[in-house]
């Protein structure tokens, strides 16, 4: 570089902020590795990094922290001491989420990557979320998450657990039933008859519930494919309006919730397995009884890792 006569060199101190961009079925993160708890991250400068047109572009924010290192973390090592490490989660408008599905399966494929730890193929890794403690096991192609049990929010308004609230969505002629689940975060999924209808949907703005569960919810609008058997596979269709984000390719939580309902829904004929289509991809979803004599939801799907930045300032 030739400098005029006289000028000086400018070194650029500007600070630097190492990311990775990843993804599980088309819900994007942008993921920091903070493993001392270092990084100032407050929801503007959150929001900032997950903005589409000023920033990076993410539906959520990850921040991997030792988990001794956050009294989130603390509390999950007093019950989980082999959970070295916090999936700190944000949501794109910078609020603090209790759980995100996809997002722990793109945290542990990061770790790995970025060799903060060693996870063989077939073997498990548990990890702090602010939903508790979470074993995650690779697989060939993906990860697999038990997400442990799912629960109605509201079990005395759900009655006969069919619905325990009315939804309106931009794209509806009328309001709709919804049944709310939590997956550690809060959901509510409402049946829909048919795809058309799926597919007319306006989800831009927020639906509308009412009563909203105490701490706002994500909204999973779902069609089922064909009639479900005991023993057999479900597929549903599903779209999603998440909290805190807006309309999102997935939702790995949404997807728990979602075959939680219909399995509700079904009664003893529904099936224990479901492949869960969203916008970005397929999620898997089981309902297995755990060694503590509770139904846990395991959720499996792949995460990729699309690149590396520094962001200035
Ligand atoms: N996309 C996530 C859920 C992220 C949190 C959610 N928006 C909330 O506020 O609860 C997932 O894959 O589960």
């Amino acid at each position: 570089m030739s400098l005029l006569p006289g000028a000086s060199a400018v070194v650029d101190t500007t600070p630097t902020l190492p990311f990775t961009k990843g993804h599980g079925t088309g819900n994007d993160f942008v993921l920091i590795a903070d493993p001392d708890g270092n990084a100032h991250l407050e929801p503007s400068r959150i929001a900032m990094l997950a903005d589409r047109h000023q920033g990076i572009g993410a539906d959520g924010v990850i921040r991997a922290v030792r988990s001794a290192h956050l009294p989130e973390g603390r509390e999950v090592l007093a019950a989980a001491p082999e959970a070295e490490w916090f999936m700190d989660y944000r949501n794109g408008d910078g609020s603090v989420a209790e759980m995100c599905g996809n997002g722990v399966r793109v945290f542990v494929h990061f770790l790995v990557e970025k060799e903060l730890v060693d996870l063989p193929v077939g073997s498990a890794l548990t990890i702090g979320t602010r939903a508790g403690a979470k074993s995650v096991t690779r697989m060939e192609h993906g990860y697999a998450i038990d997400m442990g049990p799912w629960s109605l929010i509201d079990p005395e308004l759900a009655e006969d657990a069919a619905a325990d609230s009315m939804v309106r969505a931009t794209g509806l002629t009328d309001a709709r039933p919804g049944l709310s689940i939590s997956m550690g975060n809060p959901h509510t999924v409402v049946p829909l008859g048919a795809f058309a209808e799926l597919e007319a949907l306006e989800l831009h703005t927020a639906p509308e519930v009412d009563p909203e569960p105490p701490h706002g919810t994500n909204v999973e609008f779902v069609a089922a494919h064909e009639p479900l058997v005991k023993g057999g596979v479900g597929r549903v269709r599903m779209r999603v309006h998440e909290r805190g984000v807006g309309e999102t390719q997935s939702c790995g939580t949404g997807a728990c919730a979602a075959a939680a309902a219909m399995r509700v829904w079904a009664g003893p004929e529904g099936a224990d397995s479901w492949l869960v289509e969203v916008p970005g991809g397929v999620l898997a979803v089981d309902f297995v009884l755990a060694s503590d004599g509770e139904e846990h939801v395991v959720l499996a799907g792949a995460a990729e890792l699309v690149f590396d930045g520094e962001l200035r300032g």
